[in-house]
């Protein structure tokens, strides 16, 4: 799914009435009536009072058909006009007038703090204060209003965004943004529902068709693209039914010091799962018999020293190199590294020490192959960029050293973000369970496998972080989320792949007759 920017969403707007040669009202209606049915079909006709904030703009207009349609359907309804400045939209006069002829009153005027209503905690509140047309942050009674709602513990239905949250630009107050419980938003979800600094002021949301023109819609460049299953199904390179295991390449993953050589048993162990031919794992001597025992399918080949990796060395041509997971940072292995990225001219999958040491000793990143992917951390990001100013900033200076250095960087998060010069993905999957040791090792696995089966390093990088996600997501079904473990995320990377494949039921359309 695409995720545009406000602007975009007006050009949408615009273009959507002239093409469907509808006046931008009744699209404005329609947009109210797929909120009021969301709300019909959950609360069937329930007496709950419903507040419904509306501000001057269509934002608020939306708020007023949401509110007339439910009166008519005989809801109890209190409207309020949220008078936060004298630029009324055309639409929301419209409807203005519309509420009223409907109800033959006026809805509640607010203009300070003295109008603010008593709102019970089991009332509904719904906020169509402000929508995409914020333009400043909430001040004075209006800010004191959005601090009122979020005292008051009724559900908060935002419609498009919470009220005070800029789709897709930085956070200035947060103290003056609605705390939706839900958002239903029209057409495509904001960039702000997934960054870091506004994600948590969008817990919960739908995103509500409401008929953009489609033509719009697909020949525009979004923003970012959001991952989820319908991607990830087309991004899955099926098996060929005469490949062997040569076809599906030989990974090589490069990893481990001593008491850190579980890091080289995850990465391994995930290369397997997600689909390599062959993998061998370059360890120093004292993983050798850790990794024989625990993965007899991975070759072992050992680095001259004992505890850490100082030169590597291998002889066959492997088909992608995971690299960095547990290797610490001796300057042995800083040499090793240097080595290696000018030895091997293919897409490398660098993360952990691989990437502090390459943050402490930047002429490293000249050296780094082309298109090889990086999978930083936060701490780890920090290192390698500096440090940012808020979300966007970050995602600009991202994107610049992404182009700059022709490098796929996978920002980890609870969004994880991956990012190829202008370019952005969002991956929908995951949850709080996989914060934890490991998870990461097992990330750098499974791309790495997938580029040994012929994944270019963009694809291999969004499918790899879908269906990592979607493993720790089956994991937490089996366990919740404080016990997974890695391995629990490795365990089921064939239970996500099955998922992947499973085929939607057709549904029955024969009368209901089975
Ligand atoms: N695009 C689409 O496809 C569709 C969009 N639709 C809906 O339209 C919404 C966008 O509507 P919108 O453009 O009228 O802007 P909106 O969010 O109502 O706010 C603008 C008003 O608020 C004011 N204002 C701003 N900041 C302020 C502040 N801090 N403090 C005080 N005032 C402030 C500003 O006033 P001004 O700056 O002029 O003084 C202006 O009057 C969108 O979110 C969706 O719900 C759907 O109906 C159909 C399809
Ligand atoms: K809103």
């Amino acid at each position: 799914m695409k995720i545009f920017s406000s602007e975009q969403l007006y050009e949408a707007d615009k273009a959507t009435v002239e093409r469907q040669e509808i006046t931008s009202e009744a699209l404005m209606e329609r947009a109210g009536t797929q909120i009021f049915n969301w709300l019909h079909q959950r609360m069937q006709g329930a007496p709950v009072p419903i507040h419904i904030f509306c501000g001057i703009g269509d934002n608020g207009g939306d708020g007023l058909v949401v509110g007339r349609l439910l009166i008519e359907h005989g809801y109890n309804v209190i409207v309020y006009v949220v008078n936060c400045s004298d630029k009324r939209s055309k639409n929301f006069l419209l409807n203005y007038g519309k509420i009223k002829n409907a109800t033959k009153k006026w809805p509640i005027l607010m203009k300070s703090e003295a109008d603010f209503p008593e709102i019970n905690n089991e009332d509904i509140i719904v906020d169509a204060i402000f929508g995409i047309g914020l333009n400043r942050c909430p001040v004075g009674w209006v800010k004191k209003l959005i601090q009122y709602l979020n005292e008051n513990k009724a559900f908060k239905l935002a419609i498009d965004i919470p009220s005070g949250l800029f789709s897709n630009s930085p956070l200035e107050d947060k103290e003056a943004v609605v705390n939706a419980n839900h958002t239903l938003t029209f057409q495509t979800p904001k960039l702000a529902f997934f960054l870091p600094e506004t994600a948590s002021f969008v817990s919960n949301f739908d995103v509500l068709d409401i008929g953009l023109d489609l033509e719009f819609l697909q020949n525009t460049e979004p923003l970012a693209q959001l991952i989820s299953k319908p991607e990830a199904q087309r991004f899955y390179k099926p098996r060929d039914k005469f490949g062997h295991k040569g076809t599906y390449g030989h990974a090589l993953i490069v990893a481990g010091s001593y008491g850190k050589i579980g890091a080289a048993v995850l990465s391994t162990a995930a290369a397997f799962r997600i689909g390599a031919g062959m993998v061998s794992t370059f360890v120093p001597k004292c993983g050798y018999n850790i990794l024989q025992t625990s993965i007899p399918e991975a070759m072992v080949i050992t680095d001259k020293e004992e505890a850490f990796i100082s030169d590597i060395t291998v002889d066959f041509e492997p088909s992608a190199i995971g690299i960095g997971m547990g290797i610490g940072k001796n300057k042995a292995t800083v040499e090793a590294l240097k080595s290696i990225f000018q030895k091997k001219n293919i897409p490398f999958v660098i993360d952990a020490d691989a990437l502090n040491n390459i943050s402490e000793n930047k002429e490293l990143l000249k050296l780094i192959p082309k298109n090889s992917v990086l999978t930083p951390h936060p701490g780890e990001l920090k290192r390698l960029i500096g440090e940012w100013k808020d979300d966007y900033d970050k995602l600009e200076k991202v994107k610049k050293f992404s182009g700059k250095h022709g490098l796929v960087v996978i920002i980890k998060g609870a969004y994880t973000i991956i990012v190829y010069g202008d370019k952005l993905y969002i991956n929908t999957s995951g949850n709080p369970g996989m914060a934890t040791a490991g998870s990461g090792d097992a990330l750098s696995g499974v791309i790495t496998g997938l580029l040994s089966q012929g994944y270019d390093p963009l694809l291999a990088s969004v499918f790899g972080v879908y269906i990592h996600g979607r493993a720790g997501d089956i994991a937490f079904g089996q366990m919740g989320y404080e016990a997974v473990m890695a391995g629990d995320i490795i365990d089921n990377l064939a239970e996500a792949y099955l998922d992947l494949l499973e085929q939607p039921e057709i549904e029955n359309e024969s009368n209901g007759e089975q």
